[in-house]
Order: C-alpha cells, then structure tokens, then sequence
C-alpha cells in the first residue's frame, strides 16, 4: 500500500515519549554576527557527510533565538561535558540571553561565534543550506573549525534527564 495513503495515527504527545527513549548528546549552539549573538540547547543534531564535513541542527522556528541564527548564517555546536546540567537548563529555557552568557566562559572561533570552554568538542560552522520541515528549521551546517577536549566526560539526555557517560581509561 502507498503509505501516502494512511492517515497520520500517531499523536504528538504519543511521538514526543517514544523519542524520549533516543538517547542524545546534549549540544549549545551560539552565533554571533551582524543579528547579534544568541545559543540554545540543542539534542537534535546529527551528523551528515565528512566530505564535506556537515552536521545539521534542528531549531523550532518559534524560538526567540531563530531570526538571529537565520540571519548570522554561522553557528558554532559546543557538545556538553559531565557537570553541563545546569548551563544546558539556562541555555533550554527563556532565561534571557545576557544571564545565559554570563553563566560560562567562552573564547571565539573562526566565524566569531562563541566556543564554550570545556565541551567535548565544538564545531564551528557556515550554515550551508536551511530546510524546513513542519515546526522546524533543520540547519545544514559546514564544519570550517574544530576544538576537542580529550579530558572531560560526556553528557546524554534520555528519558527526560541528564546521564554522564564515563571515557574508557587509555590502555
Ligand atoms: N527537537 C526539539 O525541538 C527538542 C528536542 C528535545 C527537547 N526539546 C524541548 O525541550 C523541552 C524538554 O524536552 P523533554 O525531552 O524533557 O520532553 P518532551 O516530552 O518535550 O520531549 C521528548 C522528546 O521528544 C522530542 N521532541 C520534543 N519536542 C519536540 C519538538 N517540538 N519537535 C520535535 N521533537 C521534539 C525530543 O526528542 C525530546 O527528547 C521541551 O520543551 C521540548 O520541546 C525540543
Ligand atoms: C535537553 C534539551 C534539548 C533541546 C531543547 C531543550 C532542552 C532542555 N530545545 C529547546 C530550546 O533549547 C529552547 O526552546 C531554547 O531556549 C530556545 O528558546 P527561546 O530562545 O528561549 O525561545 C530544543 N529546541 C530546538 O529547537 N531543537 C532542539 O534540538 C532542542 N533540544
């Protein structure tokens, strides 16, 4: 049967509990530019291609931060490290953006967006292509810079709440 044909059966709030069981890193995307400076929290961000390095992000369009990131048109994904429980919150909620900042330290990268001190990694990108889909923008990022952190341990959102998860000891 054409699946064009079946009528949509599976509620939001039915979808939003099965999605809670995909574990995800925890991310804070920031810009910086001519639309101001701006971050969020972020789970859903996955990687695309490695050639051209390019991840996507996914950012509902009625955030307050979405004019500013359609505008800069240059992001950076700061992946959170264990002990990021609480700036993720800030960055999560409708804190206002100078609280948010001033809450960690930042140095900046290439495209000038801020790069958090002590996230896993940070992928400092051009957005290279905006697609949208229902609610959300899914924001096809280039990778132009990276910072990676060997020392810290990760952090998982699943089933509605933080969980460090521990780096293997080097052999
Ligand atoms: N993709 C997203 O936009 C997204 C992802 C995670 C969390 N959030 C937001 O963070 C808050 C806390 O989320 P939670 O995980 O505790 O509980 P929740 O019940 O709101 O979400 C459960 C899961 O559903 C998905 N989801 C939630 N809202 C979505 C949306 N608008 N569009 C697409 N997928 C969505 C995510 O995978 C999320 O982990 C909520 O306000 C939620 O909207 C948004
Ligand atoms: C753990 C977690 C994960 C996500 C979020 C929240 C939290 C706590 N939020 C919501 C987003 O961070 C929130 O709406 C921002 O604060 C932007 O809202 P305002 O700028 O305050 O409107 C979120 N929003 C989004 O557009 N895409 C996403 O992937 C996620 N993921």
């Amino acid at each position: 049967m054409n699946p064009n044909h079946l009528a949509p059966v599976v509620e939001k709030t039915e979808f939003r509990n099965a999605m809670s069981r995909l574990g995800a890193a925890v991310n804070i995307i920031t810009t910086e530019g001519p639309a101001g400076r701006a971050g969020f929290t972020a789970s859903a961000v996955c990687s695309v291609t490695d050639s051209p390095p390019t991840l996507l992000v996914c950012l509902n369009r009625s955030a307050s931060v979405w004019p500013v990131f359609a505008e800069n048109r240059q992001l950076c994904v700061n992946t959170l490290a264990a002990g990021h429980e609480t700036l993720s919150n800030l960055f999560g909620g409708k804190t206002p953006m100078a609280e948010r900042f001033i809450a960690a330290e930042w140095s900046t990268a290439v495209t000038g967006s801020p790069v958090l001190s002590g996230a896993v990694a940070s992928f400092d990108c051009r957005i290279s292509q905006i697609v949208s889909v229902g609610t959300h923008d899914i924001l096809f990022c280039e990778v132009l810079a990276l910072v990676r952190n060997d020392d810290t341990h990760g952090l998982a959102w699943f089933d509605r709440s933080y969980h460090p998860l521990m780096r293997q000891e080097a052999c």
